[in-house]
């Protein structure tokens, strides 16, 4: 476990996060770690592991447990939830619970026209977040024209407008063709941000981040080198995590 980051240069640190939802079912037991500013981790684990509540706590979506989530040395709580949710950004699985307005353009602006920018300056963070999914010519299409991979990546562009310091994406390689696949991995290494993917597929983990965490019943099982968490068969067999047949996590060159 990689702890006492110098809170500086940590985008995101989890100490002591513990939360039972209100049924009384205890989803996370005390989890710890950071991630450093530009890092690009996978948050692994089987279902019912807790990812999707321990991320639902890194914005305030989720709160009243026991612990702390600081994002860029700022405690996630009632004080700070305005900067945090500027910082941390959530792209969802499902791209339709993202957009919503008659435009892609009107979508992307959504969120930094609430936060308060207007005119050329809004109109360029628009064009810039499309620029960096490939989506600068559907700006002016209805969302809902467009197919499920150029969705994903407007809701991408959509937290990307925001200009956030974490970005986080829940499964973002599920129901892509190979190519959006791949494309979508070179944007998201293009890009200068923390990421956090949430993710089942392996090799787009082993593709994107250097680092992994295995999440697993409620705790950081691992934390360590995506490479050697994967190549490790008794620790994926231990948590219910399977390479797909005849993948080889020792033949894949992770990107820069
Ligand atoms: N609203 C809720 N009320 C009670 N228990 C819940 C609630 N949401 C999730 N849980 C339980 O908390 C545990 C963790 O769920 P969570 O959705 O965080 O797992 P996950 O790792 O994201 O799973 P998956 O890979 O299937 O998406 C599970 O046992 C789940 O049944």
């Amino acid at each position: 476990m990689r702890g006492g980051m110098d809170p500086v240069t940590a985008s995101l640190e989890v100490t002591g996060l513990a939360f039972a939802y209100p049924d009384g079912h205890q989803a996370l037991f005390g989890v710890d770690f950071s991630i450093a500013r530009g890092e690009r981790v996978a948050l692994l684990g089987p279902n019912g592991a807790g990812k999707t509540t321990l991320v639902l706590h890194l914005n305030g979506i989720l709160s009243g447990g026991v612990g702390t989530v600081k994002v860029a040395g700022l405690p996630v709580d009632r004080k700070h939830m305005a900067e945090v949710r500027r910082r941390v950004g959530i792209v969802f699985q499902d791209p339709d619970d993202q957009l919503f307005m008659p435009t892609v353009r009107e979508d992307v602006a959504f969120g930094p026209a609430a936060a308060g920018l207007k005119g050329d300056e809004l109109e360029a963070r628009v064009r810039t977040a499309l620029e960096r999914v490939g989506m600068a010519d559907f700006a002016g299409r209805p969302p809902h024209h467009l197919s499920f991979g150029q969705r994903r990546r407007v809701a991408v562009a959509t937290v990307l407008a925001m200009e956030p310091e974490i970005l986080v994406l829940d499964e973002p390689s599920s129901n892509l063709d190979p190519a959006s696949r791949r494309e979508l991995a070179d944007i998201l290494r293009s890009l200068d941000v923390t990421v956090l993917m949430v993710t089942h597929d392996l090799p787009y983990a082993l593709e994107l981040c250097p680092r992994s965490l295995i999440l697993s019943e409620g705790t950081i099982a691992a934390d360590g080198r995506t490479a050697e968490l994967l190549a490790d068969d008794e620790l994926m067999r231990a948590h219910r995590l399977e390479l797909p047949f005849g993948f080889d996590p020792r033949s894949v060159t992770m990107g820069a």
